[in-house]
């Protein structure tokens, strides 16, 4: 599955050109996105699984704030203490792959993660954090990929062995702190008095000096989710 995540912001500013930027699933199986409060990280996560609905595959989504961004899309959905069950749901789908030996391709969306893991007390926080670890570890030979989303995902969410399994960190939003850009863009320097225009964010894939990426302008957001509610219904019935 190849995503489409956006497009070279200088390019497309400087000469009319939308270079795309993609993300190669098969290659790197897990995406963070992060960002500023209204940066934009909501529509372009939206924008994501949009063309995985059209690609008809295997979703969960967990949305530990419980806005009106995520509901009604799957049939796998949790909010607040529900988010439990959907990380276990996907674990243990995970765990039967491995278990046959099988692949699948499956995605779990979670909004808000930092503040789920950050709700538990050590124990549960360690085995929440064991199953994460398996996961990112060990899913892109089985076909599970994680697509995590948090305003910040600072080392006592997310630790470096971890976090660099997410091979492609995007940072939505007009500025970024020095703790988040050392946090996700630790090997490049960013000019941090730069503001970006709306719907910029940073953005490192492997191997790659980080790149400033524009998402499309989509100009009723709310369509965008009432499309998601729509392709859910068609595919999941
Ligand atoms: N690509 C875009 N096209 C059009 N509008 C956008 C785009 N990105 C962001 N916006 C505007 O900015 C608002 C905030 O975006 P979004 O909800 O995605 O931010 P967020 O980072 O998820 O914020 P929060 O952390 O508060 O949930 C949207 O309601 C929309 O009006």
């Amino acid at each position: 599955m190849i995503i489409k995540l956006g497009y070279v912001h200088e390019k497309w500013q400087q000469s009319g050109i939308k270079v795309p930027i993609y993300w190669k699933v098969e290659k790197v199986p897990h995406l963070l996105i992060s960002g500023e409060t209204g940066g934009g990280k909501t529509i372009l996560s939206q924008f994501i699984i949009n063309q995985l609905m059209s690609a008809h595959k295997d979703i969960l989504i967990a949305d530990y704030k419980a806005g009106s961004d995520w509901d009604n899309i799957v049939p796998d959905y949790g909010e607040y203490a529900g988010c439990d069950n959907i990380i276990n749901t996907f674990y243990n789908s995970f765990v039967n792959t491995i278990t046959k030996k099988e692949v699948a391709e499956k995605y779990l969306i979670f909004d808000e993660f930092s503040s789920f893991s950050l709700s538990k007390d050590t124990r549960e926080f360690k085995e929440l954090m064991a199953k994460i670890s398996h996961i990112a570890f060990m899913g892109r030979s089985f076909g599970y990929h994680l697509i995590f989303i948090s305003q910040q995902f600072n080392a006592k969410v997310l630790d470096t062995a971890i976090r660099d399994q997410f091979g492609i960190k995007l940072y939505m939003g007009s500025t970024i702190s020095t703790e988040s850009a050392n946090m996700l863009f630790p090997n490049s320097e960013i000019n941090k008095g730069i503001h970006l225009p709306k719907c910029c964010g940073y953005v490192s894939l492997p191997e790659r000096e980080v790149d400033v990426i524009q998402i499309p302008y989509i100009s009723k957001p709310q369509r965008l989710k009432e499309l998601l509610i729509k392709k859910g219904k068609s595919y999941f019935d």
